[in-house]
């Protein structure tokens, strides 16, 4: 029987097999909650976005109000083993933020399964807030050492995955830690299925006709996504970067462009696959440097100018996009129009964002850096969904199931 899905009322979905935190025991019982805290921080050290932070509460709360305590493990960024350098990814920032979030005491300790770990979830009560230190400081956890998964399911009865933007590594926290719970004490958390969700409705039975918006820096990133969303799309529109790559690919000239020189084989091998799904800017802001004070211009067609490099797409692209994007019925976004960090290349991205924020269609963006920008522009509100998931929201794309799911059993 089909239930109307809680984010495309239009559609009807089938409810996912897996077990979710609903399905667990919590009362009185200590929960270790892998969330995915790896949040932006300013040079100071402050948490620059708490998206994923806020992401994480309905199933802290959740499981705080049917009586369990939290036990919290998060990792943030990627570590070096150096202490000097380490000390910049202690959580004890991400902590306070959580308190203030969550409106209750939280308690952040310094090691992740050492003594004071141990010390501090044995007193846990009912209603308290344990986050652990970063835990990939620990090298078992990239290891997927089972020793330290150990050490870490014995400071919990039951365990959940909320951690979606790190579902597609196969790190300790993720696989063998819950492995180490009883079938019925795993599960995952509201936000790991809202996002499932929301994918197996994009790649399953999207509201047609579907476009897909594929940007960014490189089409390496890419191809696997690409060839996976082809026979589901209607339109396929490329900006970004990898747009020369394509244009190269062609043999047409690309003057001073980011063009991945190794990939064009792959690149030639998609505009064959897609056909004219595959659409490429009709014209484009070029400047003769990536410097954005250097002088720009607007080029129209495929040719980019000797000693100019392509930074954005044009106006012109930006408006076709936009036409495309107001008459789809689902919309998948992935990778910025142009090198959006600095303003005289980001009125593409701003335009595809104001196209998407006012379209009926369902639009759901995805990727760290995309996302980012949506939520700089003030438009993350006006989108059906804005993924916490980088690099697992393009895993899913590219149709990879992970083993941080496998083990996580149906219901
Ligand atoms: N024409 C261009 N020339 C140079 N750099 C560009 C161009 N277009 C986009 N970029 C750069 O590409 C980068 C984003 O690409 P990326 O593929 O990483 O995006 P993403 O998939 O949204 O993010 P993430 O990889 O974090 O998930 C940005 O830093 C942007 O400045
Ligand atoms: O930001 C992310 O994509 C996740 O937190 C995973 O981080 P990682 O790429 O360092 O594993």
């Amino acid at each position: 029987m089909g239930i109307r899905h809680k984010f495309f009322p239009e559609l009807r979905i089938l409810a996912l097999p897996k077990q979710t935190i609903r399905d667990l025991d919590l009362s009185g019982k200590k929960v270790l909650v892998r969330v995915d805290f790896n949040v932006p921080l300013t040079k100071e050290g402050a948490v620059s976005d708490d998206r994923r932070i806020k992401a994480a509460l309905p199933t802290l709360n959740f499981a705080l109000e049917h009586g369990a305590s939290l036990v919290l493990v998060s990792h943030l960024g990627r570590p070096s083993g150096k202490p000097e350098e380490d000390a910049a990814f202690r959580l004890d920032r991400v902590a306070e933020r959580l308190q203030e979030l969550l409106g209750r005491p939280v308690t952040k300790v310094n090691d992740t399964v050492g003594p004071e770990a141990q010390a501090a979830s044995s007193t846990l009560a009912p209603g308290g807030v344990l986050v652990l230190e970063n835990v990939r400081f620990n090298p078992g956890e990239k290891k997927g050492d089972p020793t330290f998964a150990a050490a870490l399911a014995g400071l919990a009865d039951a365990y959940v995955n909320d951690a979606f933007g790190t579902c597609h590594r196969d790190e300790a926290s993720m696989v063998a830690v819950p492995e180490c719970f009883p079938a019925d004490r795993r599960a995952i958390g509201f936000l790991v299925e809202k996002e499932l969700q929301i994918l197996d409705t994009l790649l399953g039975h999207p509201k047609p006709p579907m476009v897909a918006l594929m940007g960014g820096a490189k089409v390496s990133d890419k191809i696997l996504v690409i060839e996976n969303l082809l026979p589901k799309v209607e339109r396929l529109l490329i900006g970004g970067a990898m747009t020369y790559t394509f244009l190269k690919a062609q043999g047409h000239p690309t003057g001073k462009s980011r063009v991945e020189a190794d990939k064009l084989d792959e690149a030639r091998h998609l505009l064959q696959l897609a056909g004219d799904k595959l659409v490429l800017p009709q014209d484009h802001l070029v400047s003769t440097s990536l410097d954005p004070s250097a002088e720009t211009k607007v080029v129209a067609g495929t040719e980019i100018p000797d000693g100019w490099l392509g930074l954005d797409i044009g106006p012109a692209t930006a408006a076709a996009y936009g036409e495309l994007i107001k008459n789809a019925g689902t919309v998948i976004w992935n990778g910025p129009m142009g090198k959006f960090e600095d303003e005289p290349f980001r009125k593409g991205t701003v335009k595809v964002a104001e196209a998407m924020a006012d379209s009926a269609a369902v639009t759901v963006v995805g990727g760290g850096e995309t996302a980012e920008a949506v939520e700089e522009f003030g438009y993350a509100e006006k989108m059906t969904h804005v993924s916490t998931g980088g690099g697992a929201f393009l895993e899913c794309l590219e149709g990879k199931s992970f083993n941080s799911l496998k083990v996580i059993p149906d219901r």
